[in-house]
């Protein structure tokens, strides 16, 4: 299992995952073009490698809001992981754990909070949604405290669902055996109902999601939990600027996987600008495409100081269990460390601009 590269796990997990399951993981709004846009900016980038450079040595660890982690590599949110794995995110957890690496809860979890955090060493944080009913919110955020959770991460780019045109196409619903049991049923009720809408998850979301969210409300959130506040969904220096001035703890530049607005940028094209705005005010984190190690590296080498993996998770869940997910995490890792050997950079503080050859935002 350790050999696997995310490719291969997606091929494996393709085989196992029913249909419309896969489309839902593996699917993107509109066009899939932000979809398409995000592998295709990393594997556009080149890399100038330093040679003559002690790296008999090499360390991927990094701190991120006071946590001591062994990777820059962690677990992006993603709803609902019984939908895959029988143990859901309490393995993703104890995977993530074994590999002392991030990972974000979603608040569409399909196992307890306090289920998901009693294997884990690892940090946790947890994801929100912006919902009509606030009290729901207030109730998840000092939960997240009590269990544990270091970082509430609001997703801020799902004022609607995406146009998701494979899960419109079969009337995706999810199992009423698959539950965001965190949240009350009747909350979630609609994402169950094959009657509720073409996709039951857009006609919840339609239903449930607060679409007048703006930067006033970030200090409600902030008041009613101490944990720090992680933004998810940025990717403009004006937003950047934004979260850092209404006191974001750390940004992750994020297009949803290309499952919000289709078109939107690559990621990889927009965290230059996020970094520059941000000028080190606060950690920036970004998703979508990240598949292997020398990804990694070129994300960190524009400033990001951590990348998510999101659908690999899921691959590597309905694969291999929490080995899975930890054979996941520790095979990228050992990949972006023997990149950074091969690029004369022993440590991630090594890891800098001058290791992109030059990055075109035009494609
Ligand atoms: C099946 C699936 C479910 C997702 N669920 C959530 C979610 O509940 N909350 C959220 O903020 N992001 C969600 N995302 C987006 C991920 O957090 C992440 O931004 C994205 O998957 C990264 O791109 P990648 O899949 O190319 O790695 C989901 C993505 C997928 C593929
Ligand atoms: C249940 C969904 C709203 C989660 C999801 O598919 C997403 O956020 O992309």
């Amino acid at each position: 299992m350790t050999d696997l590269r995310a490719d291969d796990l997606r091929t494996l997990a393709r085989q196992q995952i029913p249909a419309e399951v896969w489309d839902f993981i593996e699917g993107g709004s509109g066009d899939e073009l932000t979809v398409a846009a995000n592998t295709a900016a990393f594997a556009a980038a080149r890399l100038r490698p330093r040679v003559m450079v002690d790296v008999s040595a090499v360390d991927t660890g990094v701190t991120l809001l006071d946590a001591r982690l062994d990777t820059p590599v962690g677990l992006a949110p993603t709803a609902y992981h019984q939908l895959v794995h029988p143990d859901g995110e309490v393995a993703t957890a104890a995977g993530a754990a074994k590999e002392n690496a991030l990972f974000v809860v979603a608040m569409f979890a399909s196992r307890t909070l306090e289920d998901i955090a009693a294997p884990a060493a690892g940090p946790l944080w947890l994801q929100l949604y912006w919902l009509r009913d606030r009290d729901a919110i207030a109730r998840l955020a000092r939960r997240a405290a009590a269990a544990g959770f270091a970082a509430l991460v609001l997703a801020v780019d799902a004022p609607r669902l995406g146009r998701r045109l494979r899960d419109i196409r079969n009337r995706f619903a999810v199992d009423g055996r698959v539950r965001a049991v965190n949240l009350d049923a009747s909350l979630m009720a609609a994402s169950h109902d094959r009657q509720a809408g073409a996709s039951a998850l857009a006609a919840h979301a339609a239903q449930t999601f607060d679409a007048s969210l703006t930067w006033a409300d970030l200090a409600w959130l902030r008041e009613r939990s101490p944990l720090p506040v992680v933004l998810k969904g940025i990717l403009t220096a004006e937003d950047a600027a934004a979260a850092v001035a209404h006191g974001a703890a750390a940004v992750i530049v994020s297009n949803h996987g290309g499952r919000q607005l289709d078109g939107a940028v690559a990621t990889l094209d927009a965290l230059p600008e996020v970094v520059e705005a941000v000028d080190g005010a606060c950690p920036v984190l970004v998703d979508g495409g990240v598949r292997s190690g020398r990804d990694a590296l070129i994300a960190l080498a524009l400033g990001a100081d951590a990348v998510l993996l999101g659908r690999p998770t899921l691959w590597a869940l309905a694969t291999g269990g929490s080995d899975g997910v930890a054979d996941l995490l520790r095979h990228v890792t050992d990949d972006l460390a023997h990149d950074m050997a091969l690029a004369g950079r022993p440590s991630l503080r090594d890891v800098d601009r001058r290791l992109i050859r030059a990055v075109t935002n035009a494609r």
